[in-house]
């Protein structure tokens, strides 16, 4: 669907609103009911309580009026650059086909490249324009579940999956669906991943080859993987397991689509089960990110843990999410899982949001900013949840995150031991900066050891950092927002950046490193050898673009 942007005059006109109930806040000694608001707004999901406290009746109505007109009128949005790009893609259903496409290329010297559901930056995807590529598109037997072995002892089963099967539904692609999506037929076989990003539209290759991971330590992607197949830079099928090749399986698993087109990959899935949990917005001083203890407390006693911190001035708050497997039976009765952005209106009202505190947060007003945002996420929302794994885990799946809230990310790993650090970093870049907080939230969760020579997480445990960057952001940039980041992390020794999400440019140096293949060399002790192997798998560069050359430095190879 074609959305659209508010036009500027909107903009204006709520921008004018809110100073003026900026000024009545501070004469005015009235109370607004947040059930009355959502009622504007057309939903009731949420539990009344006061949050705007001291705001004129009549400038509020008036705003209400206004938000719920944009609200309204907004049936879409303009799609932004970062959006999934279905044009110009080659379908492969087979091994054959991906094996005659991957030979055309290196015959006619274009590039290949796979899409998958594209929730990485393009830029990791695809080849800019002006390069010579093609964008190839895993269909038919290429997305479909072929079921191996049960273990009826340990209830495990195997499954050989089409790397292009996507986790969850993908709402960007026409082809995705319940019925061809990974979660939900484990789930009706009775078996589980034991592990899912904030949100599953990614296909289990992209998943992959990014080192995407949910919030844990104790479960990752690499304990469900078992092999891979993959046709290499000279159209060869090359088969890796774990036990057989394990150096060349353990460099291939996160491999950014540098070794070859994954076109199979078989999993282990164990019994399901449901993620009983909590989910609570608190003041960031009653959270489990106030201290590095605390943070590592909370991801040592539960199994999955993610917060969100919105770090603006007056608002300092956490969304907080923990959970832990139960099994699925009588004596854990499912209590659905709701997101706060559950509801259509919901994500136009934080959408609206975005739009009155960015404004407000440049315009000098961050205590109106506050009050605004407040809104949307107050204090004290609280709820208690056993939902099944492939709803609780991605629960992002659950908000309009392809359309109205799509968000951009750069993502950053560190050492979790260095978690006190880090948030005694960010403390002080929130206090120096007011901008660094933005109008949304900050990922902070933690992320499981991994075996794969690439992953973020090889050889430690991590806490990553994500900030999230709003894409239809009227004020403001992107990479000055994610440098204010870049600037105080990146001189960590441990910094490892997520490879799916945004990079600082090549040759930008923060604190001794500069970005680039010597900032990579640092940071991942098994750089080298996985370069030596990947030219061995792609000696012609079938699948290197610019980004990827310069970030990496592979055809010096
Ligand atoms: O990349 C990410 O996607 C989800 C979106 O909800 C999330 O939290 C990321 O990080």
């Amino acid at each position: 669907m074609t959305e659209t942007v508010p036009p500027l005059d909107q903009v204006e006109k709520l921008s004018a609103l809110l100073q003026k109930v900026a000024l009545n806040a501070e004469s005015a000694n009235q109370k607004v009911n947040w059930g009355s608001i959502l009622k504007l707004l057309g939903t009731n999901e949420h539990s009344p309580g006061d949050v705007l406290n001291g705001v004129g009746e009549d400038t509020l109505e008036e705003l209400l009026e206004f938000l719920y007109i944009w609200i309204s009128d907004q049936n879409t949005m303009i799609p932004t650059k970062w959006e999934a790009d279905y044009t110009n893609l080659v379908y492969c259903s087979t091994v054959e086909e991906v094996q005659a496409k991957v030979k055309e290329c290196l015959s006619n010297g274009s590039i290949l490249r796979i899409a998958g559901a594209q929730h990485s930056t393009p830029e990791a995807v695809f080849a800019p324009e002006g390069e010579k590529a093609i964008r190839v598109k895993l269909e038919g037997d290429l997305r479909a579940i072929e079921w191996l072995d049960k273990d009826p002892v340990n209830d495990t089963i195997t499954l050989r999956v089409g790397a292009g099967c996507n986790l969850g539904i993908d709402p960007s692609d026409p082809n995705s669906n319940a019925s061809n999506s990974l979660t939900r037929q484990l789930d009706a076989r009775g078996y589980a991943l034991p592990i899912l990003g904030g949100m599953s539209h990614q296909t289990i290759g992209g998943y992959m080859s990014t080192s995407t991971a949910g919030g844990s330590i104790d479960f990752g992607c690499a304990d469900s993987i078992l092999a891979i197949e993959l046709v290499d830079g000279q159209g060869e099928v090359r088969k890796l397991d774990k036990v057989t090749n394990p150096d060349e399986f353990n460099a291939a698993a996160v491999s950014m689509g540098l070794f070859g087109v994954f076109t199979h990959i078989t999993i282990t899935a164990g019994k399901k089960y449901l993620v009983k949990g909590k989910e609570e917005t608190v003041y960031r001083q009653n959270s489990i990110i106030k201290s590095g203890t605390d943070f590592l407390n909370a991801v040592h006693q539960n199994h999955y843990v993610h917060n969100v911190w919105f770090a603006a001035e007056f608002v300092n708050s956490v969304l907080q999410w923990t959970g832990n497997q139960v099994a699925e039976d009588p004596g854990n009765p499912v209590v659905p899982y709701v997101h706060p952005l559950e509801s259509r209106n919901m994500n136009y009202a934080a959408a609206t949001t975005f739009l009155a505190t960015a404004w407000l947060t440049y315009d000098n007003a961050p205590q109106l900013a506050a009050l605004i945002f407040n809104i949307i996420q107050p204090v004290g929302s609280s709820q208690n949840f056993c939902d099944h794994w492939y709803r609780a885990l991605p629960n992002d799946d659950l908000a309009l995150i392809d359309v109205v809230i799509r968000v951009q990310f750069t993502e950053i790993w560190i050492d979790l031991e260095d978690a006190q650090k880090v948030f005694d970093t960010l403390t002080t870049l929130f206090k120096n900066d007011l901008f660094a907080a933005g109008n949304f939230g900050v990922e902070i969760y933690p992320g499981k050891k991994s075996p794969f020579w690439m992953s973020m997480s090889y050889g430690r445990d991590v806490i990553r950092i994500d900030p999230y960057w709003w894409e239809y952001n009227v004020i403001g940039d992107l990479d000055d927002y994610f440098d204010k980041f870049w600037k105080v992390l990146l001189p960590f020794e441990s910094a490892r950046l997520h490879w799916g999400k945004h990079w600082p440019a090549v040759g930008k140096t923060y604190g001794s490193r500069t970005i680039g293949p010597g900032f990579v060399e640092e940071s991942y002790p098994k750089f080298g050898e996985w370069k030596a192997l990947r030219a061995q798998f792609d000696p012609k560069n079938v699948f290197v673009t610019k980004y990827w050359n310069d970030l990496l430095g592979l055809e010096a190879e």
